[in-house]
């Protein structure tokens, strides 16, 4: 089966890709070695389809799991949603010895393994990501966390998981909107670090759910590479993965949570980023029509909402925790597959790209 290791030393673990898996979820589990009662968090829409088939498979081996469940979308990444996943846990007589399994998208992954990382100041977690945002990057990596009405991912913490189950056939209850805007994370990938993948993306039908277990692997490999060289982003490696994310997630947060899907707001992102990058950095004009050629093939939006005004974005994008002493630290491409971080973008030259987002491409 297509398996990304993931090396952390001793915080290692892998991330398993095979369709059918989530069935054998429980014996996975174990053979991983972990050990005690399992929680399983989830949202709502999820649960209705995939939860039955994860509790029988973690009740087969003794796991004896509970279910706690929040309401689906971004809303639910919040502290207070965490501090009632929290109860929950409690109340079903969770302790140290327990271990929580985050069956969602990157919504529940990141709140579930945030819950995971204080509950009882930190217990283990199983990823189980069932959309393609989740699948390919939120699962894998241990940022978790909630968002802070000020702006995206403001409280967190790195909580690395013990094991990753991704099952690409949990991709066939996904609606279309869903199932698209996870395209922005696997472009984002490709495009920083393996120009050759943009080119395989582009033969995928967005019109299907076929995505081959052994594409998803890789694209999941570009990730751990640069999560291995950087765990905590503390020396400008890991940023790369923040590509299209400054503008992105200012555009994201400038909206009630949730209006927005993150992979629409970083598709956005990804087209201001772009702009950026034929202006700093050199990436040649066809490069970047290429690559949003590609984000279009996708259904993602390239333009951006006229209600929602530039000086709102730039506001939630001031908290960016890529800002330091008032300047921002960039993600530019020099070219597909090139991505570097620069200090050369202003305050005016992310205005300038977020008007831009108002024209048609
Ligand atoms: N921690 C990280 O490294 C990281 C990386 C990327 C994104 N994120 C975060 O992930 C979040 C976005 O994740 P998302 O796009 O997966 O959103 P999401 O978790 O809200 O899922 C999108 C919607 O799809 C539904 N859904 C999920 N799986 C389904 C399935 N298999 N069948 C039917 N419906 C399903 C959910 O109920 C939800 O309504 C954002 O908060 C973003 O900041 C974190
Ligand atoms: O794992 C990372 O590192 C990323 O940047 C992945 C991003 O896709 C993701 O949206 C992440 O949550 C952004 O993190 P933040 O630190 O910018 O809030
Ligand atoms: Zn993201």
């Amino acid at each position: 089966m297509p398996t990304v290791h993931v090396d952390l030393g001793e915080r290692s673990y892998e991330v398993l890709v095979e369709t059918g898996l989530l069935a054998r979820a429980g014996e996975t589990i174990a053979r991983a070695g972990l050990k005690g009662r399992a929680a399983i968090v989830s949202d709502e829409t999820v649960a209705k389809y995939h939860a039955e088939a994860l509790q029988a498979s973690l009740q087969a081996v003794g796991f004896n799991p509970t279910l706690h469940l929040v309401p689906a979308g971004e809303a639910s990444k919040s502290m207070s949603r965490a501090e009632e996943v929290c109860s929950s846990l409690a109340a079903a007589g969770h302790d140290r010895r327990s271990f929580v399994v985050a069956l969602g998208g990157g919504v529940v992954g990141d709140l579930a393994g945030f819950v995971a990382s204080v509950f009882y100041r930190g217990i283990p977690f199983v990823q189980v990501p069932t959309t393609i945002v989740a699948q390919v990057d939120s699962s894998v990596g241990g940022k978790t966390g909630v968002n802070l009405a000020e702006g995206k991912n403001l409280l967190g913490a790195f909580h690395q998981p013990k094991l990753v189950i991704v099952d690409p056939s949990v991709l066939a209850t996904l609606p279309a909107r869903e199932y698209h805007e996870g395209f922005a994370e696997v472009i984002k990938h490709a495009a920083i670090r393996d120009a050759a993948m943009l080119a395989e993306i582009a033969k995928l039908d967005p019109a299907t759910r076929d995505v081959p277990a052994d594409l998803i692997a890789r694209n999941i490999a570009i990730k751990a590479r640069i999560v291995e060289a950087d765990e905590h982003e503390t020396k400008g490696i890991r940023a790369l993965l923040n590509f299209g994310h400054t503008i992105g997630h200012g555009i994201e947060a400038a909206v009630p949570y949730g209006e927005m899907l993150h992979g629409e707001a970083i598709g956005l992102g990804l087209r201001a980023a772009l702009l950026l990058s034929e202006k700093h950095s050199g990436l040649s004009p066809s490069a970047s029509k290429s690559i949003l050629d590609l984000l279009a093939h996708f259904h993602l939006p390239l333009v951006l909402d006229p209600a929602i005004t530039t000086g709102r974005v730039l506001h939630k994008l001031g908290r960016d925790k890529k800002f330091e002493a008032g300047k921002v630290r960039f993600v530019l491409l020099r070219d597909a597959g090139d991505a570097f971080v620069s200090d050369a973008v202003t305050t005016s030259d992310m205005e300038a790209a977020i008007e831009h987002l108002r024209m048609p491409r």
